[in-house]
């Protein structure tokens, strides 16, 4: 895994309020005290501004807001795995397991 994106696992990790995250100095505590709720409402809000990003980036915009919005799609993603106990090597490895396999041979072997 990238040595950046387990970095900020870490830090993530240790503002959990139960490893003495503090709110007030914290923007990760904070969002880890609201709860489920406030991190799902981030993850909704970043994915919206990362489609307009891209919506006004094909109109003639600037192309560098869809990275600077997936990266806090990406940053707010990793919360939301804190949140559950899981980590971004989680998400890798099930990208691994994918490897390969198409998504039009995966969708046309489910049974359901
Ligand atoms: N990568 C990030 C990161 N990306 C984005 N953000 C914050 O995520 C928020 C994004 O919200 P918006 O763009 O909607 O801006 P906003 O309107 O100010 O946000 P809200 O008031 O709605 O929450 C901003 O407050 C950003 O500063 C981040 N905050 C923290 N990190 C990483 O997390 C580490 C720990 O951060 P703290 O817990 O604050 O020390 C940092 O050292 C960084 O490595």
């Amino acid at each position: 895994m990238s040595e950046i994106l387990k970095r900020v696992a870490d830090v993530i990790e240790s503002r959990k309020i139960a490893n003495g995250g503090d709110p007030e100095k914290s923007y990760v505590a904070r969002l880890f005290s609201k709860g489920d709720d406030a991190i799902l409402k981030k993850i909704g809000e970043e994915a919206t501004e990362t489609v307009m990003a891209a919506k006004d980036a094909r109109a003639g915009g600037d192309a560098s807001k869809v990275l600077y919005e997936c990266a806090d799609l990406w940053f707010h993603s990793m919360v939301l795995l804190a949140q559950f106990n899981l980590k971004p090597q989680d998400v890798i490895d099930e990208l691994a397991r994918r490897e390969g396999l198409s998504g039009i041979d995966e969708k046309a072997a489910r049974t359901e």
